[in-house]
């Protein structure tokens, strides 16, 4: 058996019928981990003995009722699991050997008898989006190990394209879950700001951060959100709403569905397979019954700008707590204590969070905030208008995920700036707080896979994933396989 066989309801059944243990799948995905992680790196921690002890307990005490019964997962290296080192691939947290709980999202699959399997590698505090920022081995596609994986949930994304574990999550500020799920050809959900809790997720930027699941079918995905979506006391932003059931929106029928595609979308500087994938995805909702039509979305050009400097600033005041004293490796130069505060952060930070930390700081300072920080949240105001607006006529925006394919290991790492720029078609769903669903649509020339990012209104993740699913029944995309060494 092979993790790539079956979706999560068709494991459910072959293990309510016995025909295989929760300790068969569990092993698999240990016995895939050995075989290919090696390639993807996708791993940071690895927990097998409570897992297969975990898995030897399911299989005695069956519980039909439960959501993602022994289902094999993994979890971004950004959220809390109670005992389980949690790193956020940052030196700074090598030794977080021991947080002394879970996050509630881990909570709720816990509850639903899944199984993690371990930690997933990351862009250091979420800041980045190919994974290289990693203060650990950068993780690598799996469709061809040569080009980076997408970030920031890099591992989370590999991971899953690489039959490793049926579903992950991730964490998602500015496309850190739809950029890596186009880049390596899997689906990967950002709902709506509120929608799931953050108590336990490591935070980065307050204001914009979700978690999301990453899995290889959509009804995978809107299953494992039915289980982590909900109100949570301990995060007063999550919404006080009842979650749909999404697997039951997944109806294949989208006739009447009006899709805005917006022209900044597929304008100059989309690489021209990325367009033309989605001008065929945009005919096959045609053949479907839906129609679609031009808008724009005037502010988006300002986007990548007020995306960057709300989240350095927010960010530069929540990794403040990462002194050597509460939190983090300590150094061990220190004369004095101010000495020590210093220290520990210059040696514990990766370059790119010093970078963003110090570009939040300026922005927040006094005689500069009015001019960056202030003006960059009026612009997030206008870019939220234009969302609204096109949501008063219709039902999705539809548009590529990410303006390129994977790029090379190494091709933009010494260009932070192009690195920002490429986040132009996710980071105005983060400032508008609406969900967004990245699915595969394609193959570039050189057989990288291209993502369909489709957007709904606050709280409507149910018409994202009848529209996903609905193309992906039509299409074949989400059933190709990477080649990586070792049996597919
Ligand atoms: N965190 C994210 O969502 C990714 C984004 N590229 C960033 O570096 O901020």
């Amino acid at each position: 058996m092979s993790l790539f066989d079956h979706t999560i309801k068709e494991l459910e059944t072959m293990l309510h019928n016995k025909e295989i243990t929760v300790q068969d799948l569990v092993e698999e995905s240990y016995k895939r981990i050995e075989e290919v992680d090696g390639q993807v790196n996708a791993f940071l921690t690895l927990d097998k003995e409570n897992a297969l002890a975990k898995a030897k307990v399911l299989d005695e005490h069956p519980d039909a009722t439960a959501k993602l019964f022994g289902i094999p997962g993994g979890i971004k290296d950004n959220i809390m699991t109670k005992g389980l080192r949690t790193t956020c691939a940052s030196q700074f947290l090598d030794n977080f050997n021991d947080p002394l709980y879970d996050a509630t999202v881990v909570e709720k699959l816990n509850n639903e008898q899944t199984i993690a399997v371990g930690k997933l590698n990351m862009d250091e505090f979420a800041m980045g989006s190919s994974n290289e920022n990693s203060s650990y081995a950068a993780a690598k596609n799996p469709w061809n190990t040569d080009y980076v994986p997408g970030g920031s949930s890099g591992g989370s994304a590999a991971a899953v394209a690489a039959g490793e574990v049926l579903y992950s999550l991730g964490s998602d500020t500015g496309g850190s879950i739809r950029q890596p799920a186009a880049f390596c050809g899997v689906v990967g959900m950002k709902p709506t700001y509120g929608r799931v809790s953050r108590f336990g997720l490591v935070a980065f930027a307050s204001s914009l951060d979700q978690v999301g699941p990453i899995t290889r079918t959509v009804e995978d995905n809107a299953r494992v959100l039915e289980v982590i979506a909900g109100h949570d006391k301990m995060d007063t932003t999550s919404a006080n709403l009842e979650v749909p059931a999404y697997t039951e929106a997944l109806t294949g029928d989208v006739k009447g569905l009006k899709i805005a595609v917006p022209k900044e979308y597929l304008a100059e500087g989309i690489a021209p397979e990325v367009r033309e994938s989605v001008l065929e995805a945009l005919k096959v909702y045609e053949s479907l019954g839906a129609t679609w039509e031009e808008v724009s979305i005037p502010h988006s050009k300002y986007a990548v700008a007020a995306y960057y400097l709300i989240s350095s600033s927010e960010a530069s005041a929540n990794l403040a707590r990462f002194d050597g004293v509460r939190y983090g490796v300590r150094s061990e130069n220190a004369d004095n204590m101010i000495d020590m505060f210093k220290k520990s952060r210059s040696e514990g930070f990766g370059p790119e969070v010093k970078r963003r930390i110090m570009l939040g700081t300026f922005a927040l300072s006094s005689g500069y905030y009015d001019a960056y920080y202030k003006k960059a949240q009026q612009v997030r105001t206008l870019i939220k208008n234009d969302f609204d607006k096109i949501f008063e006529e219709y039902d999705v925006i539809i548009g590529p995920t990410s303006p390129t394919t994977a790029f090379k290991l190494g091709e933009k790492i010494d260009d932070p700036l192009t690195m920002y720029a490429d986040d132009i078609l996710t980071v105005p769903v983060n400032l508008a707080g609406v969900p967004g669903i990245s699915i595969p649509c394609g193959f570039s020339p050189e057989g990288l896979p291209i993502g369909l990012q489709i957007i709904g209104k606050h709280f409507d993740e149910s018409t994202v994933y009848r529209t996903a699913h609905a193309f992906e029944q039509a299409t074949d995309y989400h059933t190709k396989r990477p080649q990586l060494g070792g049996a597919n």
